[in-house]
């Protein structure tokens, strides 16, 4: 399915863009099912929800984990034809397992994402590497004006970059970084290595910026199990439970801000 081309640009940059992955219909059957998720509510043991207090006070979705299981419409939709996984594959090399899902909302007016690689086993202390490929499914149209991603070519050769207690590349690194723009459009689906460096903006304009990400480990390598994983997250970075105070919501992560 993946050409050499596609093949090569992935080695050579750690990221590539598949386009128009998904046909009209199935796309905006991924659109609807994933604001089904977002007027679930939150949940102690099942899904895990983090939310945003926007500039005029709103409380909005931020991102969501652990849907798929709960939802399988969406998950047959994104995932039952195994195209995906057979893409992860071809550019691994090797089969994998599917670790965990997210979906950030990127609803107007949220926030951004600091410089970071993803690099899952440094949050969770885990000594060895334990994502190897994330595959983002653009759910709306993404570009810099909507608090769309930017990623620096040909960097995730070299390690990890030194970065603070959050996850987040020391500016003076980052700056130095020659960063490019992920333009999307809803159906298309972006791989990107787990060490490749991005970030994006707050979204400042009235379009929403939805993104499934599905992430991949190879399977010759250990690491933990979708359930162990979801538990290490909840205790990390605990999601909201019962209700969820406007004043006092808790961080996804380390990396993600307002301003
Ligand atoms: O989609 C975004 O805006 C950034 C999300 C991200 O990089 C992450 O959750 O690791
Ligand atoms: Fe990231």
């Amino acid at each position: 399915m993946l050409t050499e081309a596609q093949q090569s640009k992935w080695h050579k940059d750690g990221y590539l863009r598949l386009e128009k992955f998904f046909d009209p219909a199935t796309r905006d059957k991924i659109s609807r099912y994933v604001e089904e998720v977002a007027r679930w509510d939150v949940s102690s043991d099942k899904w895990m929800l983090w939310f945003e207090k926007t500039s005029d006070s709103r409380k909005i979705i931020s991102k969501a984990e652990n849907f798929l299981d709960y939802h399988a419409p969406l998950r047959e939709a994104l995932l039952a034809d195994g195209r995906i996984r057979i893409g992860v594959e071809t550019l691994l090399k090797e089969k994998t397992r599917m670790l965990k899902e997210l979906l950030i909302f990127k609803y107007p007016d949220s926030g951004g994402y600091r410089p970071h690689q993803d690099i899952y086993h440094v949050p969770h202390k885990i000594p060895d590497r334990m994502v190897h490929a994330i595959a983002s499914i653009a759910v709306d149209d993404s570009d810099p004006g909507n608090g769309g991603l930017f990623f620096t070519p040909a960097r995730h050769k070299e390690g990890m970059f030194p970065m603070d207690a959050g996850g987040v590349i020391h500016p003076e690194i980052a700056e130095t970084f020659t960063w490019e723009p992920v333009q999307l459009k809803a159906g298309d689906v972006f791989i990107f290595d787990d060490y490749a460096p991005h970030y994006s903006l707050p979204n400042k304009s009235d379009r929403s910026r939805r993104a499934i990400h599905v992430v991949f480990q190879r399977a010759s390598t250990g690491g933990p199990t979708r359930t162990e994983y979801n538990c290490m997250k909840r205790a990390y970075n605990p999601p909201e439970e019962a209700v969820a105070d406007l004043e006092n919501l808790k961080l996804p992560n380390g990396i993600f801000y307002r301003d």
